[in-house]
């Protein structure tokens, strides 16, 4: 299948560093990819270029066959390449049905105006109805975000991201910081997200790695070094050097 999203010979200098070195990555849509790597691997950085919060020095940002690489990010997320939002850029005092509201509100280019009889708009109130139950947080719609809990903001982020909706999703660690009875819903909501979405994937967690991803890339010090199979991960030299040596070695006696 052709590409939905590419990445072609992109880098990215801070002083004299390279802090994203020659990175090139095709996506198709339907893709399951997780990118993980250590500490100050470069995955905060990459990310940031991919959405147009930051520029590079050089490379292309391809979406749909579009050349992005100039585009600031809201202009990126109208043509559907999408980050899932942090629960720190929730608003506190407003509802989930608020925050989805306005998210398809933007979406349309609607003015901001609006929102303040969004109430009045059957379709817009459906909509975000309809998306709120599909994460499971419908009955949560009218609550102040300040008084659900953390793993229920985690899914409201999730149905922000979806009111764009992206034909990218990019999940920046969609489970941390979420406690473990609540991790299963996180988990579930993604694995129910649309079929022909391509999703990137950046998690520490190696469980939730391999239980997500048909396919692992490793970047270390900036560079790609492994795009693979999840099973050859493991199995990769340089990767267990770099990163994942006690987590295969783990999986391998489990
Ligand atoms: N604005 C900046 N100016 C200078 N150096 C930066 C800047 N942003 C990041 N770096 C450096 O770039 C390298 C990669 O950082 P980045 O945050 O992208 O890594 P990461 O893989 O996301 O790490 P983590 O998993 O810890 O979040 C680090 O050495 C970091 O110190």
């Amino acid at each position: 299948m052709s590409a939905i999203f590419d990445v072609r010979n992109l880098r990215k200098m801070f002083g004299g560093l390279a802090v994203t070195n020659d990175v090139s990555l095709s996506m198709a849509p339907g893709d399951r990819v997780a990118l993980i790597g250590p500490n100050g691997a470069g995955k905060t950085t990459f990310v940031n270029l991919v959405t147009g919060n930051i520029l590079p020095n050089s490379g292309t940002v391809t979406l749909g066959g579009e050349d992005v690489t100039r585009l600031g990010p809201t202009q990126r997320v109208r043509r559907g390449l999408v980050r899932s939002f942090q629960v720190t850029r929730l608003f506190s005092e407003m509802t989930p049905e608020e925050h989805v509201s306005l998210a398809i509100l933007q979406r349309e280019g609607r003015s901001g105006k609006m929102f303040a009889s969004h109430r009045a708009m059957p379709g817009v109130m459906d909509e975000a109805h309809a998306l709120l139950a599909k994460l499971g947080i419908a009955q949560l719609a009218g609550h102040r975000v300040s008084e659900i809990a953390y793993g229920q903001q985690r899914l409201l982020e999730l149905a922000l991201a979806l009111a764009l909706k992206p034909k990218v999703l990019l999940l920046d660690e969609p489970a941390a910081g979420v406690p473990q009875s609540d991790t299963a819903r996180i988990e579930q909501a993604i694995a129910d997200l649309p079929a022909d979405l391509a999703v990137l994937m950046i998690e520490h967690d190696m469980d939730l790695v391999f239980r997500f991803a048909k396919r692992v890339i490793v970047l270390a010090a900036g560079e790609i070094i492994f795009d693979g199979s999840p099973d050859a991960v493991t199995k990769d030299a340089r990767v267990r050097q770099a990163y994942l040596g006690s987590y295969a070695d783990a999986r391998s006696v489990a």
